[in-house]
């Protein structure tokens, strides 16, 4: 069955196998390690077809580097315009170049569109603070 990975993300969803519930009664036959793995393999990956969850697990890889190579530079180009405006400040220039900011945010709507838009807009912000 096609289980819904969000919903299982919050804890388990079945008591321990082996172990008497509340009232002292057994809720549930032990299961086997093998069966738990598959059980934990579909609710982590949301499919129980073992070549896909497979692949799914493989593809997350890559998608974890990514994530974190987009953090890393996230914060790379937060500390340099950081760096940029505390300079252009010190020699009595001024905190913002909106004429610069509009080119950043052109160039990221023509390669992503609207949604480039709004992702300048989150990275120029967490460089130069709040307009
Ligand atoms: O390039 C600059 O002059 C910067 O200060 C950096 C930056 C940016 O984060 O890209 C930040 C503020 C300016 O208004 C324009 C651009």
């Amino acid at each position: 069955m096609m289980t819904d990975v969000m919903e299982q993300s919050g804890g388990p969803t079945r008591p321990e196998a082996g172990q008497p519930a509340v009232n002292g009664r057994e809720t549930m036959a032990p299961v086997s390690p093998s069966a738990e793995n598959t059980e934990q393999a579909e609710a982590q990956t949301g499919t129980e077809e073992p070549s896909a969850a497979a692949r799914i697990v493989e593809i997350r890889e890559r998608i974890d580097e990514i994530d974190n190579a987009l953090i890393a530079l996230w914060q790379e180009r937060a500390a340099l315009s950081q760096e940029v405006g505390a300079t252009r400040m010190a020699s009595g220039g001024t905190r913002l170049v909106l004429s610069r900011e509009r080119a950043i945010l052109e160039r990221f709507r023509v390669a992503l569109g609207a949604d480039g838009t709004q992702l300048a807009l989150l990275l120029l912000r967490a460089g130069r603070g709040p307009l």
